[in-house]
């Protein structure tokens, strides 16, 4: 059977800031992200099966990306907990806004990585995370390959 690699977009709009950065992406500001998930694996072959000719239901696909991902991060404020933006983030906590700490720098690069992680825990064996596509504004993206990370 054809290995079939299969693609839903999601898209969330969060807030960051690069602690650090010698530009102007030091500054609190957000994104309308844009995430191009492709898994790979061949259409189920049982006929019985209600999933017949699926390598997955794009809604099961929906739900690992949306719980991980999309939920998580949507009107989220993403700050490098390992930067003194950490007083800043848990002050915000504190006054109930939705803040993530994350343990690395909030560039579209690193989120990809992150993302890769995420949504690879969730895949049933026999289906495999093939890239991912994260547009943070229309003319940037950063992309994550299977083949470029081998496990
Ligand atoms: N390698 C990276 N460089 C930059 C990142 C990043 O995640 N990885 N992020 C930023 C800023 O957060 C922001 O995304 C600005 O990006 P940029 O493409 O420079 O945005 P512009 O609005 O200037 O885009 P134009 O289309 O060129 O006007 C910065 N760098
Ligand atoms: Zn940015």
């Amino acid at each position: 059977m054809s290995q079939i690699r299969l693609t839903k977009k999601f898209s969330f709009e969060t807030g960051h800031a690069l602690y650090g950065h010698d530009g102007k992406c030091r500054n609190l500001h957000g994104h309308s992200y844009k995430l191009s998930v492709t898994v790979i694996g061949t259409p189920i072959d049982d006929s019985t099966n209600p999933k017949y000719g699926m390598v997955i239901d794009f809604s099961d696909l929906k739900k690992i990306v949306k719980e991980e991902i999309v939920d998580v991060f949507d009107h989220a404020t993403v700050f490098n907990g390992n930067s003194p933006h950490d007083e800043l983030a848990n002050e915000l906590i504190k006054r109930g806004h939705h803040v993530l700490l994350v343990d690395y720098q909030p560039t579209s690069e690193m989120m990809v990585i992150d993302f890769a992680n995420k949504i690879q825990k969730h895949l049933p064996n026999h289906i495999k995370l093939h890239s991912l596509k994260l547009y943070e504004t229309a003319t940037s993206y950063a992309e994550w390959f299977a083949s470029d990370n081998p496990s």
